[in-house]
């Protein structure tokens, strides 16, 4: 068992500090954000995250978990210092270190013993070197030792208590062996396997994978807009490529382009990474280009369908970049429904769950429904933007009885098109669209 002290208390902070705990650690988790912490002292979850609340309160329950604004004294009783806070873009590209840095120096003020301090936020390749120096330029006495370790982090939202206590992988990067094993031995109890290798390897594997995943995503939304030209089916396409164990079937569900506060910054940032190198990663801006492009492609399904969208109500369904999730940054929905009113519509919204959030983003530019029937009652159309349980499952008779006309644009695909022609309803998807041979490219070769 180890004592632990989680510096930043975000949705990567607070699902490992809760999850550490569960399995024995002793972890203080801090947080700059004193809102938070105070939340969080009473019982409080500030963001959703299925399963967390209840490991939180078992946790604290048991006295393994803790939260506090007193940042140095949670130091002074670690061993071992996470640090979890915010790498998000700067107007460059870049990954913006201002937090990392403000906690490096932080932590180098408050050293009074040998401690481990564990890099979990996602850094460009280098980081760790610069904190180790960060540390050391605000020591009181340089004499203390301490050592920096990389390990970067894999949970996905939604379902990132499950991705933690089933951890497919730990990477630690390290100058010293000893300090790698000490951060190894925490995940010791989930069994999973561990790769050691130097720190610039491990802050490069995070930023690797997260662009490889967007790359897989791009890839398959460029197939599925080749497939509508040529009256293909990219879910079948999907299938049939995913089915060969050397591509894999994971990461090639064409929509409206990846989201949320990760796969955007991170390959901007691994982009600028590259620039800065003097190497042209030209395919890794055509990914981001795919991406940006792809989150308009239901406007002009939507236009097609409906001719001028000035002086129609469009019902939205779903606001967070994926379901399972309050979180919004970078979602689709956020360049989406901007795209909508700028061409004339009023827009009608519903989320199971980022309702609150989505008021901080859109304010007073979106209607606000209550529940999806209520939402979509006389809209001249409906877009599904994320593919909630509730979205996938909508009684279809429903919803062409109460839309003034049945057109729905869905930008996951969460339907076949049969169940949807079945209905009545006119049915727009992505990669897929129902034309016959004689529209499509291939009566024109
Ligand atoms: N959200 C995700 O699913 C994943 C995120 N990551 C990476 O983990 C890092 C954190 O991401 P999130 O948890 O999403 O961010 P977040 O924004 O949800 O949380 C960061 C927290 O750090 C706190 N903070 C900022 N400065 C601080 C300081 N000086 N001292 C103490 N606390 C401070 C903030 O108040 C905030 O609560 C990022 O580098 C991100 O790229 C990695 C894998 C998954
Ligand atoms: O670094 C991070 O923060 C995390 O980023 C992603 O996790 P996350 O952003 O939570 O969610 P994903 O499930 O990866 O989805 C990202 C986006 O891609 C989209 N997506 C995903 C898969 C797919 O086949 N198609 C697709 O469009 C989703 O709708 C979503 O908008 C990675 O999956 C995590 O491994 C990583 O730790």
């Amino acid at each position: 068992m180890r004592t632990i002290a989680m510096i930043g208390t975000g949705y990567v902070g607070l699902v490992n500090g809760t999850c550490l705990a569960h399995i024995g650690h002793s972890v203080q988790c801090c947080d700059t954000n004193a809102d938070k912490i105070e939340w969080l002292q009473q019982g409080r979850i500030p963001i959703y995250e299925p399963g967390l609340e209840a490991m939180v309160a078992e946790n604290v329950a048991a006295g393994r978990l803790s939260f506090t604004s007193d940042m140095a004294s949670a130091i002074e009783q670690s061993d071992l210092l996470f640090i979890a806070v915010g790498t998000p873009m700067a107007p460059t590209g870049a990954a913006d270190l201002g937090y990392i840095q403000s906690v490096a120096e932080f932590i180098g003020r408050h050293l009074t013993a040998y401690k481990t301090i564990v890099i979990k936020s996602t850094v460009p390749v280098g980081t760790g070197r610069m904190v180790d120096s960060w540390i050391r330029a605000n020591m009181q006495n340089p004499q203390i030792p301490f050592d920096v370790v990389s390990n970067p982090e894999f949970l996905r939202e939604g379902s990132a208590v499950a991705d933690f206590m089933k951890m497919e992988r730990c990477i630690v990067g390290a100058i010293r062996p000893e300090a790698a094993q000490l951060v190894a031995d925490c995940f010791e109890p989930l069994n999973t396997k561990t790769y050691f290798t130097t720190p610039e390897s491990a802050e490069m594997i995070k930023y690797a994978a997260n662009a490889f995943l967007a790359t897989k995503i791009s890839f398959i939304n460029a197939i599925a807009n080749l497939c509508e030209r040529y009256g293909a089916d990219v879910e079948d396409v999907a299938e049939g490529i995913g089915s060969d164990s050397r591509i894999g079937s994971a990461f090639l569900r064409a929509g409206i382009g990846y989201g949320g506060s990760c796969f955007p910054k991170d390959t901007h940032a691994l982009n600028w990474m590259a620039d800065q190198a003097g190497y042209n990663f030209g395919l890794l801006k055509e990914v981001i280009q795919t991406n940006e492009e792809q989150k308009y492609v239901l406007l002009k399904k939507l236009v097609q369908a409906l001719g001028d969208l000035r002086g129609t109500t469009i019902a939205v369904l779903g606001l967070s970049f994926k379901p399972n999730t309050d979180d919004l940054r970078d979602a689709p929905s956020l360049a989406l429904i901007p795209a909508l009113i700028a061409a004339g519509a009023s827009v009608r919204v519903y989320d199971p769950v980022a309702m609150s959030e989505a008021r901080k983003w859109f304010g007073s530019d979106v209607n606000y429904g209550i529940g999806v029937y209520q939402t979509i009652a006389g809209c001249d159309a409906c877009l599904i933007l994320t593919e909630w349980r509730e979205f996938i499952t909508l009684d279809l008779e429903q919803v062409r009885q109460l839309l003034k006309r049945p057109i729905v644009v869905d930008g996951r695909n969460c339907y076949s098109l049969a169940s949807m022609s079945g209905h009545g309803i006119e049915y727009h998807s992505i990669g897929r669209t129902a034309v016959s041979a004689e529209q499509t490219v291939l009566s024109r070769l």
